[in-house]
């Protein structure tokens, strides 16, 4: 089995990545716990809870369902999830995991790193997006304003992997979990990305997608590692996540997918890279490859100025001045910051640019 360790401040937690893991989570804990909580979603529940329930029946579990998507990450659910924490009798040697995908992951992850100022937490990611969201403890929830305004770093005991649940998932969440593989290929491995850009997302075998994960995860992890609060290497990973969060705030949580708009934010950082830098990169490959592979790309009417008052909210601005991620070349990101005059040009432009549908 594919077992990678994470080194965080507080621990150093492992990710088991394999098939089938999710019957034998017991096998997995890193230590004794007083009770379980399984916080998954309605989706996840249907699929998964029972097999993960089984392979805890020497625990005393609890579980508890939260609505599927985005609208999750929210303060009532949040709030909903520590109601059942005090009910279920939780105390602080007990065990919230989360088993489902980015949202549940996120919501129950931030109520773990809260629920009597922090019980013991594990990840059982079930998408590919997920390979992303369990490792490196980041959590949160959202603001109406804003995404993940509300949140902490919270590593987790551990990550356990079941990549055989990535089986049921629709196509648009293989969609959605590639964009983050493309911007862990564009941040570190030049030759990932070339390999990312020659596969059909149709035509992915289990062996191709598991390869895929590793290499991200190791790429996730090797940053967070050199800095796991964000005050410097961090900040890369949220390639394209300048303009990606500012359109989920602004097109309604949920509407369109995180790594959707991740897509489009990378898109819209490589113009902006092409322009400060002087340079040419793998624009037109990688919106082809979007495109070729059912992303949409078709934004509706916005007005630059709104979207732009979106990305001031974002978590790596300065002053009131947006910073983004930008790329010199593949494999060689960079921190800059842009100006807003700048912003809006770059904008309208791109905006102009998709909505002629580029080619
Ligand atoms: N903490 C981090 O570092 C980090 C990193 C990246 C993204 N995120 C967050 O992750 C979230 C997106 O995560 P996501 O894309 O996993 O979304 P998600 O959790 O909403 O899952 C997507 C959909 O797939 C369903 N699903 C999950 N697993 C399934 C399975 N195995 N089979 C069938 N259906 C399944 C879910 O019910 C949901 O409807 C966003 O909120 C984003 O901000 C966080
Ligand atoms: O782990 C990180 O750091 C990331 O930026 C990963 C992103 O893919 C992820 O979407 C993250 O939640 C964004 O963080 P935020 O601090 O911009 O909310
Ligand atoms: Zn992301």
């Amino acid at each position: 089995m594919d077992v990678l360790k994470v080194q965080a401040s507080a621990k150093t937690y492992p990710v088991y990545v394999e098939e089938n893991l999710r019957h034998h989570v017991s096998r997995f804990l890193p230590s004794e716990y007083t009770a379980i909580l399984i916080i998954t979603d309605e989706h996840v529940s249907n699929c998964y809870l029972e097999d993960v329930k089984q392979g805890l029946s020497d625990h005393r579990v609890y579980t508890h369902i939260i609505p599927a998507g985005e609208k999750a990450k929210s303060i009532d659910i949040f709030y909903e999830i520590h109601t059942k924490a005090i009910t279920c009798g939780l105390d602080r040697q007990s065990l919230i995991i989360a088993l489902g995908g980015g949202v549940v992951g996120d919501a129950a992850g931030f109520a773990a790193a809260t629920f009597m100022r922090g019980v013991g937490f594990i990840q059982m990611p079930t998408t590919i997006l997920a390979h992303d969201s369990s490792v490196g403890g980041k959590v949160a929830i959202n603001h109406e304003q804003g995404k993940n305004l509300i949140g902490s770093f919270y590593p987790p005991d551990a990550v356990i992997y079941d990549i055989q649940t990535l089986h049921t998932l629709s196509k648009q969440e293989v969609r959605s979990g590639y964009a983050e593989l493309v911007k862990e290929a564009l941040l570190a491995d030049a030759n990932f990305f070339q390999e990312l850009m020659s596969q059909r997302l149709s035509s992915l075998t289990n062996r191709q997608l598991a390869e895929h994960l590793t290499k991200g995860i190791r790429i996730k992890s090797t940053i967070v590692e050199q800095d796991e609060r964000e005050s410097s290497v961090r900040k890369f990973l949220n390639l394209g996540h300048t303009l990606g969060h500012a359109l989920e705030a602004m097109l309604g949580y949920g509407k369109w997918t995180h790594g959707e708009l991740v897509g489009i934010g990378l898109l819209f950082a490589m113009r902006v890279s092409e322009k400060e830098y002087a340079t040419v990169l793998p624009f037109e490959k990688l919106y082809t490859w979007l495109k070729d592979n059912g992303y949409p790309l078709k934004l509706p009417v916005l007005d630059p100025h709104d979207i732009l008052a979106k990305m001031k909210l974002d978590k790596k601005a300065f002053n009131a001045a947006v910073q983004m991620v930008l790329l010199k070349d593949a494999g060689q990101p960079e921190m800059a910051e842009v100006s807003d005059a700048e912003l809006l040009d770059f904008l309208e432009s791109f905006l102009e640019e998709l909505a002629q549908d580029y080619h």
